[in-house]
C-alpha cells in the first residue's frame, strides 16, 4: 500500500502541488493525467527519490511501512518504466535482465530470467541482441527488468506512447497483469485518456 498524505511540490518556491492525497493498494494502478509542464514526472521522481535540486517537496510518503522522502533513492525500493526504455543497447536480452536481478536472486538467475522471458511470450530470447527487438519486445523486457528488482512500487511514466495501437494494447494488458499478480501499487502518466480505462483515474493538476 501506498500512502500519501498532505504532500507539496515546489519549484523554485512555487507550488506546483498543495496538501495531496492518495492512497494505492497493490495491484491497483491510479492514472495521473493533466497539461504538459504541469508537474508529472516531476512528482513521479519526488516518489522516486531523483528529484533536481532546484525543486523541493514535503509531506508523509508511506510504502509498505516506510517514509519514502527521508530514504535515498536506492534504498526506496521504487522501479520505474519511461517513453524511453533505457535498455542498455550493448548488452543481450539475458544481461539486461540480469542487471534488474535483486542480489539475492542472483543464485538462480539463468531460470529466474527464462521464466520471465516465458511468461512474456519470449522465450528463448535470452542471447538476442536488444536491437534486433520490436518494441513491443523491447517493452517487455524493459518492464521485466524493472520487476525483477522486486519493486514495492511501480512509477510509470507515458511508457506506452511510443507503441502503436494494437501493441499499446498488449502491452497494457501485460503490466497490468504483472502488477495484479505481484500485489504492488502502482502509478501511470499519461496523456492518452484510453490508457484511463484500465485504471481509476484521477486528474490532480
Ligand atoms: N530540471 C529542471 N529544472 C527546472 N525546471 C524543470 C526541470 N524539470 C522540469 N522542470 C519544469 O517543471 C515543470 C514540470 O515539469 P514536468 O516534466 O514534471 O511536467 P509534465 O507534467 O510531466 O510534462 P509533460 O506532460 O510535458 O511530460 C515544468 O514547468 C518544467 O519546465
Amino acid at each position: 500500500m501506498l500512502t500519501i498524505e498532505k504532500f507539496c511540490l515546489s519549484l523554485n518556491h512555487q507550488s506546483l502541488l498543495k496538501d495531496f492525497n492518495l492512497q494505492v493498494a497493490g495491484g491497483e494502478i491510479v492514472t495521473i493525467m493533466g497539461p504538459s509542464g504541469c508537474g508529472k514526472s516531476t512528482f513521479l521522481a519526488a516518489l522516486a527519490g531523483t528529484l533536481d535540486s532546484q525543486f523541493s517537496c514535503s509531506g508523509l510518503v508511506e510504502l509498505a511501512g516506510k517514509s519514502l522522502l527521508s530514504l535515498p533513492q536506492a534504498e526506496r525500493e521504487v522501479g520505474m518504466l519511461f517513453q524511453d526504455d533505457l535498455l542498455f543497447p550493448h548488452f543481450n536480452v539475458a544481461q539486461n535482465l540480469r542487471y534488474g536481478l535483486a542480489a539475492n536472486q542472483h543464485p538462480q538467475a539463468d531460470v529466474i530470467i527464462a521464466q520471465a522471458l516465458q511468461e512474456a511470450g519470449m522465450a528463448g530470447y535470452q542471447l538476442r541482441d536488444i536491437a534486433s527487438l520490436s518494441g513491443g519486445q523491447r517493452a517487455r523486457v524493459s518492464v521485466l527488468r524493472s520487476l525483477l528488482a522486486e519493486p514495492k512500487l511501480l512509477l510509470l511514466d507515458e511508457p506506452f506512447s511510443k507503441l502503436d495501437k494494437p501493441l499499446r494494447k498488449q502491452f497494457r494488458a501485460f503490466v497490468k497483469a504483472k502488477i495484479e499478480t505481484l500485489a504492488i501499487p502502482a502509478i501511470l502518466v499519461t496523456h492518452d485518456a484510453e490508457d484511463c480505462l484500465q485504471a481509476p483515474a484521477i486528474s490532480i493538476f
